[in-house]
């Protein structure tokens, strides 16, 4: 199909004896969510970094905006566009969220902090900045510690980060974990807003956000892709309602 902009054949990843990914071939096509789902340990997690390039697959390949981009690095599948959210820890929490994302822009980790101060005078790099922080809702709050901020407009601020490489898809490990109930929520609705400027590859283990969010849901099972389908036909899947849903839940 032509909106495909991530196509993913025939993963593998062995660690020992262990397959952790099993050949895995999925798709992402243009504004939608697409959500990968399974119990712990399915290997799900695995195969986001294959696909973001953190990790090199046994066989498979990734093609992206119609390039095989199997050969290429984390920072050059990034570059192509590419986008991973990345983890809290890799924000500053001393420096402001406009800083944060002023760091993003430029593409570098924090060993670059030492020459933030001509940086932040690079008007076009706080553009893009800005733009990224407007798109997440916190362009009010660009003046602000980084620490200051919820646990949920940190994460915000990490998509805003991997915006400002205005990237083509997302990958996403888990963006609901620590939010709680309210947090989740709000996740919800931004992550929706969010697939207009990027579609979302979400590997999520909050049922109520895939189901209210996922266009297509894929179930992972001991590294095997086991049904892929929409959220109502996962739920109605017997496969799937005995190896991950449950009967009870899935009923
Ligand atoms: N670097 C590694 N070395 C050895 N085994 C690994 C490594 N990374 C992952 N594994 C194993 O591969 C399997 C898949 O792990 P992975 O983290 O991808 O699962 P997951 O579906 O993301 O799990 P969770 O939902 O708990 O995050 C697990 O059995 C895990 O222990």
């Amino acid at each position: 199909m032509t909106d495909v902009l991530l196509d993913v054949r025939n993963l593998h990843k062995s660690f020992g004896a262990l397959k952790a990914t099993d050949d895995v071939s999925l798709t992402l096509r243009t504004g939608e969510i697409h959500a990968l789902i399974g119990p712990n340990g399915a290997g799900k997690s695995t195969l986001i970094k294959q696909i973001a390039g953190g990790l090199r697959s046994d066989s498979g390949s990734v093609h992206f905006a119609g390039q095989d981009v199997t050969p290429m690095t984390t920072v050059q599948r990034a570059r192509a566009g590419l986008g991973r959210t990345f983890q809290i820890s890799s924000l500053a929490m001393e420096y402001t969220v406009l800083q944060n994302a002023v760091l993003g822009a430029l593409g570098q980790s924090g060993r670059v902090m030492r020459f933030f101060a001509p940086v932040m005078r690079q008007q076009k790099l706080r553009e893009e900045a800005m733009r990224a922080l407007e798109l997440v809702g916190l362009a009010d709050h660009a003046a602000k510690r980084t620490a200051d901020l919820s646990h949920g407009q940190r994460r915000q601020l990490e998509v805003a980060v991997a915006l400002t490489l205005r990237p083509k898809v997302f990958l996403m490990d888990e963006p609901m974990a620590g939010l709680g109930a309210s947090g989740s929520k709000e996740m919800t609705g931004f992550l929706d807003g969010l697939r207009r400027e990027a579609p979302i590859l979400l590997v999520e283990h909050d049922m109520d956000a895939v189901f209210a969010l996922a266009d297509r849901i894929s179930v992972l099972v001991y590294g095997q892709i086991i049904a892929s389908g929409t959220a109502a036909e996962i739920k109605a899947d017997p496969q799937v309602r005995v190896a991950y849903l449950g009967e009870e839940d899935a009923a």
